[in-house]
């Protein structure tokens, strides 16, 4: 249904798929826009140009500003793509980080985030965009800061634009995909963003967790007329002390700023009968419920031919995808190693990060050669077919914000072990042997042992009760995990935000 108030919407981040991902941020920038466009918005997000991407148009303008003291002149490639409009800032900046886009000290990270906060503020009057080639222009205008990268954008648009009379009608809002990054630096930092002094107070905070310090998170949240985190079990762990690394207090001030709203997923990208990367070798693509289970099946022995696993359809096929370091507690797998692969199981995990943990998981396989395979690396290929080939997904996350990895698996029939935290608590239905209802299993403290004992269910459940197992796939498979209802709760959060003062 389209919206009767229709408004702009600059969508700003680091990371867009399929450009440039490095995690779930790069999901979310690309598939909210569309959600968002569908409701009749005009959408644009706004990303950095870290390579040349095939489609992308230089569309010649080029605008100087003044970055951190430095006169930098960027230039606005443009794409636009199933009614969405992406533009990519360019500069060498980018370029020189386009194998690891996080790459780089604070001083060069800095200076690549406040240069993507002043080109992305500007451009919706300087670039053509759309089919008929138009400006946005600078009426019923919204940004959407994602995460402590574009923390300076609210900063900005006050210090630089609404404090001199210009841009007096747009607003941001801040979404919060993850709290544990917020630009921490010495106070002195706060010299080198170019802002009026008397702006030093937002950035200052007597942080709990290192003594005094600069926090751009902190004053990205104070000019942003809304706060968005990415569920409402989020919302709500991040005022909390032990959640909000170390901006609780401001979070619990700023309360009615703050909402949670559940992403959802991309179903052209994500959903096993559409999945390009389910074309070849073996594996197929499958409808999300009753009859796809015979191309699931294919999917499992594919991915156990590809890795070299046995192939065996009657062993239950577990799963792990993520970033490796202590949010994702990947180290509860590899503790719990030697009960696990004392099961009749096999393991396929596919991680990068920590190089402590990437070492765990190449010791584990290389113990368990006939039962558990590591890919240590990032590859989205790979990301689809264990999605799609496993059985049972693990998510044992210290903390999950929101967890797309559990949409992803519950879609695809995978049935998910999720720590009870954020928003798996939230998307995770845990079974109930009564009603024999529920997507997946939960444990409620990130234990060892806990883990072991949900695990354990699901594998009594597989070999045991195979038709409850049958039931929570498709009780997974068919709920809508797309972005409609989403889209349209973030909807309401931006015309809100337009009317705010
Ligand atoms: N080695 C690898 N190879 C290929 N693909 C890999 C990979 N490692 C991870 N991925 C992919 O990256 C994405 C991860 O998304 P998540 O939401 O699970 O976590 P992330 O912590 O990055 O995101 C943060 O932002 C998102 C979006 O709001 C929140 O859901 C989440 O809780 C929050 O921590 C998935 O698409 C996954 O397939």
């Amino acid at each position: 249904m389209l919206c009767k108030e229709k408004l702009n919407i600059v969508v700003v981040a680091s990371e867009c798929a399929p450009f440039a991902k490095t995690g779930g941020l790069g999901d979310v920038a690309a598939a909210l826009p569309k959600g968002l466009q569908a409701r009749g918005h005009r959408v644009m997000v706004v990303m950095p140009r870290y390579k040349n991407y095939d489609g992308a148009i230089d569309t010649g303008v080029r605008i100087t500003f003044n970055v951190m003291g430095n006169q930098a002149e960027v230039g606005y490639f443009h794409m636009h793509k199933n009614g969405v409009d992406t533009v990519f800032i360019d500069h060498q900046c980018y370029h020189s980080v386009a194998d690891n886009i996080y790459a780089g000290d604070r001083h060069a990270a800095n200076f690549r985030n406040a240069m993507l906060c002043q080109a992305a503020i500007e451009a919706v009057w300087h670039v053509p965009c759309g089919e008929d080639r138009t400006p946005y222009g600078d009426s019923d205008l919204v940004y959407m800061a994602n995460d402590w990268h574009t923390s300076l954008l609210p900063v900005y648009l006050s210090a630089y634009y609404q404090d001199h009379g210009k841009l007096p009608y747009a607003r941001s809002v801040f979404v919060i995909h993850n709290m544990a990054f917020q630009g921490r630096g010495p106070l002195d930092e706060f010299y080198s963003l170019q802002l009026p002094d008397h702006y030093k107070e937002h950035f200052y905070l007597d942080d709990p967790f290192g003594g005094e310090c600069m926090n751009q998170m902190q004053a990205g949240l104070k000019f942003a007329s809304k706060i968005i985190a990415v569920s409402a079990g989020y919302a709500w762990e991040i005022t909390t002390d032990m959640g909000g690394w170390g901006l609780a207090p401001l979070l619990r001030e700023q309360g009615d700023k703050l909402t949670g709203i559940v992403n959802g997923i991309d179903l052209e990208e994500w959903s096993p009968e559409y999945d390009n990367f389910l074309d070849g070798d073996g594996y197929t693509r499958y409808a999300p419920d009753a009859s796809g289970f015979d191309g699931k099946l294919e999917c499992k022995r594919a991915l156990q031919r590809q890795l070299g696993l046995p192939e065996r359809d009657d062993v239950p096929l577990l799963g792990f995808i993520g970033r490796l370091d202590h949010q994702k507690g990947v180290d509860l797998i590899t503790d719990a190693r030697h009960w696990l692969m004392g099961q009749d199981v096999q393991l396929v995990m596919l991680g990068s990060g920590r190089e402590d943990l990437e070492q765990s998981l190449r010791s584990m396989e290389n113990d368990h050669k006939d039962k558990c395979r590591c890919w240590v690396g990032f590859s989205v290929e790979m990301a689809h077919r264990i999605t799609a080939g496993c059985d049972i997904l693990l998510m044992p996350s210290r903390f999950e914000p929101c967890g797309l990895n559990q949409l992803y698996a519950m879609r695809y029939g995978t049935v998910p072990v999720v720590h009870a935290v954020g928003g798996l608590r939230e998307t995770v239905r845990p079974y109930n042997p009564h009603t024999k209802e529920g997507t997946g299993w939960q444990f409620d403290e990130a234990l060892t042992n806990k883990f072991q004992e949900a695990v354990g269910w699901a594998l009594g459940t597989y070999r045991e009760d195979k038709d409850t197992f049958k039931k929570i796939q498709l009780s997974g498979m068919q709920q809508d995990l797309s972005w409609g209802l989403a889209a349209e709760r973030y909807e309401e959060k931006l015309i809100e935000a337009k009317y705010s003062w």
